[in-house]
């Protein structure tokens, strides 16, 4: 599991620690060049003799990344330090001296010492590097985006021709740390090496997008006080497995679970077939379909029952058009049963447009940015999808606060927001995954999921958020099986589903061999 701490979280944790004189900048800045060492060797072959350029701001984050490229100069790498202000950590600069590295600046007025260069000219500087250090701004960063002279010199380099190979210090400057925005220039990092945990700009999108292979140094910082939660959460593969419901020898078809699905219409009976094919593919103990092209559904699945009857989950609406008459009455009069009897739902597509005022978080939507706009815009927001992409947890919030669902936002990076501050970032899918039907795929999924643990979500309505979150892991790990490098459909992705998942099982440890 990765957690991203908030930046007031990270202080907080600091703060006491800096107190006590616990070298944390000494740690963050070894650790940092044994990365960026390691980068060095992996492309070049060796470490000495390479170009590293630091890009150093006014704050400790300037300081991570002097303090490292004095000891990478101490390897006998050649170290150029641009400054973007006039103050700048002293000893980090300091260091860099020593170990023979050279300064100049892009601040204006320079600082003491330091030459001036224009701002092409560091950014040229750069492109001859062999790697370049990204320590403008970490979690000091004010919002807005890099401003200044600094952010002149991310945006130049940045827009080099042959862009270098960039690690960031902590984060990539100029994205917004605790949320993920991008407002500005925005300095796309190969790596960033992150100090204590992951940050949440890190994991949400669109700031994910910059961030390349995170890897995360543990600085000493301890763990979360009791009671505080992490801002967002990323599933791993261990964390998925333990969520899956697996069966045991006393198991039968209904403790594993029923999903019914209302989904398909006779324009679009290929959703249907898709939805059901998912559930019983991600082991459902029985799949029941509700709707006009049970013939269609069964000549794929013949596993497939057709006809109501007693259910743990749902799935309602993929292919689904809210003015089909019938789909829309089963879809009305099985929510009922999700209502009364607690079963839980996935709620996708057309089926967003019939839900009801209020629910209870054992109801799962999966809009994508689009139809999360229109939803939210019917609940009185005013949001378009541009706004949702732009800041994704923070409309699946508000569309789980005005709803009581929980909330999975399909898209690159999947968000899913729930009860109790719960929110997930999922970035497991390869982007062939944008395609016709992946939805009713990953519909079908979380709804043998849900099927599958219905009892546990009422102990704890969290539960939901990161079982969604599970769906959306396993769906993207489908869709790399199922043709690893290269374009997918989404019946190959529900293909792929019974390997995938005994392969999850399998690494996590759940499954012998
Ligand atoms: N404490 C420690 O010992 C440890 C800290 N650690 C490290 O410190 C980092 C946090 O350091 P920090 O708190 O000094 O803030 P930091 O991110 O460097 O930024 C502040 C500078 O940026 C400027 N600035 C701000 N916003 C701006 C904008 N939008 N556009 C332009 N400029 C802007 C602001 O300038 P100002 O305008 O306020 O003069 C100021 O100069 C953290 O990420 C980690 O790397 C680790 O080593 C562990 C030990
Ligand atoms: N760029 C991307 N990279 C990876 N996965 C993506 C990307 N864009 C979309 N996806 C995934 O593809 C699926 C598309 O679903 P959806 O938009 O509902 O399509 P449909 O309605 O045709 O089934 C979602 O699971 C979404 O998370
Ligand atoms: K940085």
């Amino acid at each position: 599991m990765r957690v991203a701490w908030t930046s007031d979280q990270v202080r907080a944790l600091e703060e006491p620690l800096l107190a006590a004189g616990v070298p944390l900048m000494e740690r963050a800045s070894f650790a940092l060049a044994v990365h960026v060492a390691g980068v060095l060797r992996e492309r070049r072959g060796r470490v000495g003799g390479a170009r590293a350029v630091v890009l150093a701001g006014g704050g400790n984050n300037g300081g991570d990344a002097l303090h490292a490229g004095a000891l990478l100069a101490g390897r006998g790498v050649e170290v150029w330090a641009v400054t973007t202000s006039a103050r700048v950590h002293a000893a980090g600069l300091a260091a860099v001296r020593a170990a023979g590295g050279r300064v100049v600046t892009v601040a204006d007025p320079e600082g003491p010492d330091v030459r001036r260069v224009p701002v092409d000219e560091a950014a040229a500087l750069a492109a001859r590097a062999d790697v370049v250090l990204d320590g403008v701004l970490g979690i000091g960063a004010r919002g807005g985006g890099v401003g200044g002279v600094a952010g002149a010199l991310v945006s130049a380099v940045g827009a080099l021709p042959d862009r270098p190979f960039v690690v960031a210090v902590d984060v990539p400057s100029g994205i917004g740390v605790d949320d993920g925005t991008r407002s500005g220039p925005v300095l796309d990092a190969d790596l960033t090496v992150t100090f204590g945990a992951a940050k949440p700009g890190l994991l949400l999108p669109p700031a994910a997008r910059s961030v390349g292979r995170v890897e995360v140094v543990d600085i000493g910082l301890g763990g979360l006080p009791e009671g505080a939660r992490p801002h967002v959460v990323r599933l791993e593969v261990p964390d998925a497995a333990a969520l899956w419901p697996v069966p045991v020898a006393a198991s039968h078809k209904y403790t594993r679970g029923v999903v019914g699905v209302v989904a398909g219409t006779r324009s679009y009976p290929g959703a249907a077939v898709l939805a059901t094919t998912a559930a019983v593919r991600s082991g459902a103990g029985m799949v029941r379909y509700l709707g006009d092209v049970g013939e269609t559904v069964v000549a794929h699945r013949p596993e497939v029952v057709v006809g109501p009857g007693r259910v743990q989950s749902w799935v309602f609406g993929p292919g689904v058009s809210p003015d089909d008459a019938g789909q829309r009455r089963r879809i009305e009069f099985a929510f009922e049963g999700v209502l009364q009897r607690g079963e839980a739902a996935v709620v996708d597509a057309g089926a967003l447009e019939l839900l009801p005022r209020h629910v209870g978080p054992h109801v799962v939507l999966t809009p994508h940015a689009g139809e999360l706009a229109r939803l939210l815009t019917r609940l009185g927001a005013d949001v378009d999808r541009a706004g949702v992409e732009a800041e994704p947890l923070r409309w699946a919030r508000l569309a789980h606060e005005r709803t009581g669902a929980t909330v999975l936002l399909k898209g690159g990076v999947t968000v899913v927001a729930g009860r109790g501050g719960a929110a997930y970032a999922q970035a497991d899918a390869p982007a062939w995954l944008a395609t016709a039907g992946a939805g009713d795929v990953l519909a079908g999924i979380l709804g043998a999921l849900l099927a599958g643990r219905v009892d546990d979500l009422h102990d704890d309505a969290s539960l939901v958020a990161a079982l969604a979150a599970t769906a959306a892991l396993v769906h993207g790990r489908a869709a790399h099986r199922a043709n690893p490098g290269g374009p997918v459909d989404a019946a190959a992705v529900a293909d792929a589903l019974p390997g995938t998942i005994a392969d999850l099982l399998r690494e996590a440890g759940t499954l012998a061999p």
